[in-house]
């Protein structure tokens, strides 16, 4: 197939290369004009991929004509508060047929939507059973490692996820099919601001038990969120919900749970962002989440927690003397 990927981070690094090496031919569109020199020339991606050398065969272009057009798939992997306008500027170069696929993990500020329903508002309708929506627990460097990861693969049409899973799917990438789009997006952002949460926890010097708790009662919150958007429940059970949720509260290489280990130790956000090149989607999505809860009428105490240390500059350690001290409860799982 010819495919373009939008987005050179680590994630649409990683997926082109993993793509290109499946044996399709590869367009890669970089935001950075510079980046796309430097990867011509040394096939490494040294902002956001460095130590791994890139497929052979993949190509590289800062121009949203070269990695709209002609595309039997296109690849959309820009972090989730820039989709928008990144996909409003390719799409007048897509074919009527390309078949899009969304990577990213994240709830849009202010519209408090999901990529899915961003994608609806922008893209025309014949476009949109052409959609599907990749997450799972996939830290890229593993992936670029060829490390077996499995994830999920969601669309309204049966044919749509087949086609992405077999697409992607290699003897390290195992892609299974699910008909929750909702479901499976939201896992992957709301896990965002639960492992910020995990992180905090952690930088605070508290224990297994902690964290254990927080993955439980986050797990919760997801769900609670997902259903009133429309999702299933099973979904939160599964990859792209519990299990992105413990790899990312747990494992070292998630970014969102480093910002949270540096607020429990003290830092400043604005301290630990302006140091970082790379995306931690559940800040934004932290602000997305809570205003979403509410309208929502969900009661979520940590995501409410994480949005006031994040935003009202809350003593992580009152966040948690708080959470401790509601009122006590029957243990409701949904
Ligand atoms: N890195 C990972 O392990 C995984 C990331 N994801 C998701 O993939 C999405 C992309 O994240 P990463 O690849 O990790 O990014 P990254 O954090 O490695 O790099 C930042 C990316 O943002 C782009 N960018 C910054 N400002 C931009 C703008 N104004 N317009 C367009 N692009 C802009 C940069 O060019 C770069 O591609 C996120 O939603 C993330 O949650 C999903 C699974 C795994
Ligand atoms: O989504 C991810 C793994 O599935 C990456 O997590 P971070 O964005 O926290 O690094």
């Amino acid at each position: 197939m010819k495919i373009g990927v939008i987005g050179a981070g680590s994630w649409g690094t990683t997926l082109a290369d993993l793509l290109s090496k499946n044996g399709h031919t590869v367009t890669l569109w970089a935001y950075e004009e510079d980046l796309v020199k430097r990867m011509r020339a040394n096939r490494k991606n040294d902002l956001f991929l460095p130590d791994f050398t890139l497929d052979e065969k993949l190509e590289f272009t800062s121009e949203l004509p070269e990695v709209a057009g002609g595309k039997e798939m296109v690849v959309l992997v820009a972090p989730s508060q820039v989709m928008r306008a990144v996909v409003r500027q390719a799409e007048p170069y897509l074919a009527d047929n390309t078949i899009l696929v969304s990577a990213a993990k994240g709830i849009e500020n202010d519209t408090l939507m999901p990529m899915s329903e961003v994608l609806r508002e922008i893209l025309p309708a014949h476009r949109l059973e052409n959609t599907a929506f990749l997450s799972g627990p996939t830290f890229a460097r593993e992936v670029a490692a060829e490390v077996p990861t499995a994830l999920t693969v969601a669309s309204n049409d049966e044919r749509i996820a087949r086609l992405v899973q077999t697409t992607f799917s290699c003897h390290y990438f195992r892609v299974y099919r699910s008909s929750d789009i909702v479901g499976v997006e939201l896992g992957g952002a709301l896990k965002n601001v639960i492992a910020l949460a995990a992180g905090v926890s952690d930088g605070l010097g508290y224990g297994y038990n902690a964290r254990a708790a927080l993955i439980t009662r986050g797990l919760v919150e997801m769900t609670r969120i997902g259903m009133a958007m429309g999702a299933r429940e099973q979904t939160f059970m599964g990859l792209s919900g519990m299990g992105d949720l413990v790899l990312t509260c747990t494992g070292d290489l998630s970014r969102n749970r480093s910002v949270g280990l540096e607020l429990g130790r003290g830092r400043k956000l604005d301290d630990i962002l302006s140091g970082m090149k790379m995306v931690a989607e559940g800040v934004k999505t932290t602000l997305s989440a809570y205003q979403l809860a509410k309208k929502l009428s969900v009661e979520t105490p940590i995501i409410e927690q994480m949005y006031l240390i994040l935003f009202e500059n809350k003593d992580p350690r009152a966040a948690v003397s708080d959470l401790m001290q509601r009122s006590l409860k029957a243990e409701m799982n949904r």
